[in-house]
């Protein structure tokens, strides 16, 4: 179970995030969703050790998050994407997926790795499992080509596939349809569905695209100016009117 209990994060006094208390269960997936600006990025920033907590806990399966560093976080079996793609320029996108899973995968690739002794093994296993996730989310097509001459949409399948390359056992996918066209998009929710179901995973996926989101989970929390504002399932959310008042409203009209 991932439990945050009382997480407080503030930014130069100002506090981006509040008392936040929610869980998710194992190998569930959850949509956390609000406004701009709400935290969801920072819950998932403290939570893989790249933004320091000012109060409260983060766990995973009982072992500290919050806190921690990103690698010793990393080799806890956590796995996460950026809300923007960060691939590495001049390397291809295979490289990219491969490196990736190489710095986060202590879990599953890593592991892998240390029973074969002779690098060219190593390489060997980071290079399968670079390509089992890139075509996990229809990528490998892709894999030979410069990450910088790849759409927005198509840096961002890398990134997904970067992480789920690492083997992770709980995964934070920070917007991973953002920038995406309709027919990635539908491609890469029905991919993450075949994903998910195969995969001893959990998974905390923040997106503003509620109908993809909507299509992936089966809890939702939202947030609302740094705290927790409803919490339930996805038609319990759809018909909360503090939810609609203050994300489903016109702006946010459920795809
Ligand atoms: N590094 C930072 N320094 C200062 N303030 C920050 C920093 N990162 C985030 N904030 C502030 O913290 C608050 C929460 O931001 P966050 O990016 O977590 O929201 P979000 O819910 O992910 O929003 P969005 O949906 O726009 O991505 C905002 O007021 C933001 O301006």
């Amino acid at each position: 179970m991932l439990e945050s209990r009382y997480l407080s994060v503030e930014f130069g006094g100002v506090a981006a995030l509040a008392d936040v208390t929610f869980t998710v269960a194992e190998r569930s997936v959850l949509g956390l969703i609000g406004p701009n600006g709400a935290g969801k990025s920072t819950f998932i920033g403290a939570a893989s050790g790249v933004v320091l907590p000012s109060g409260g806990t983060v766990t995973w399966r009982g072992a500290t998050l919050a806190g921690k560093r990103p690698d010793q976080i990393a080799r806890l079996g956590v796995g996460r994407t950026f809300q923007h793609a960060r691939l590495f320029p001049g390397l291809t996108a295979l490289e990219n997926v491969m490196i990736g899973s190489h710095l986060a995968g202590r879990s599953g690739v890593f592991s892998a790795m240390l029973r074969i002794p002779r690098w060219r093994k190593d390489e060997e296993v980071l290079r399968a499992a670079a390509v089992e996730a890139m075509e996990a989310v229809h990528a490998l097509h892709l894999a030979h080509r410069l990450s910088e001459d790849l759409t927005a949409g198509q840096q961002r399948l890398v990134a997904v596939a970067r992480a789920l390359a690492g083997g992770p056992s709980l995964l934070f996918l920070d917007e991973p349809a953002a920038g995406l066209t309709d027919a990635e998009r539908e491609l890469l929710a029905e991919d993450l569905k075949g994903y998910f179901a195969t995969h001893d995973l959990t998974v905390l996926l923040v997106e503003h695209n509620l109908g993809f989101l909507m299509s992936l989970v089966s809890r939702i929390v939202v947030f609302d100016r740094g705290a927790v504002l409803a919490e339930g399932t996805p038609a319990g959310i759809r018909a909360d009117p503090a939810v609609v008042d203050a994300y489903l409203g016109a702006d946010h009209a459920v795809r």
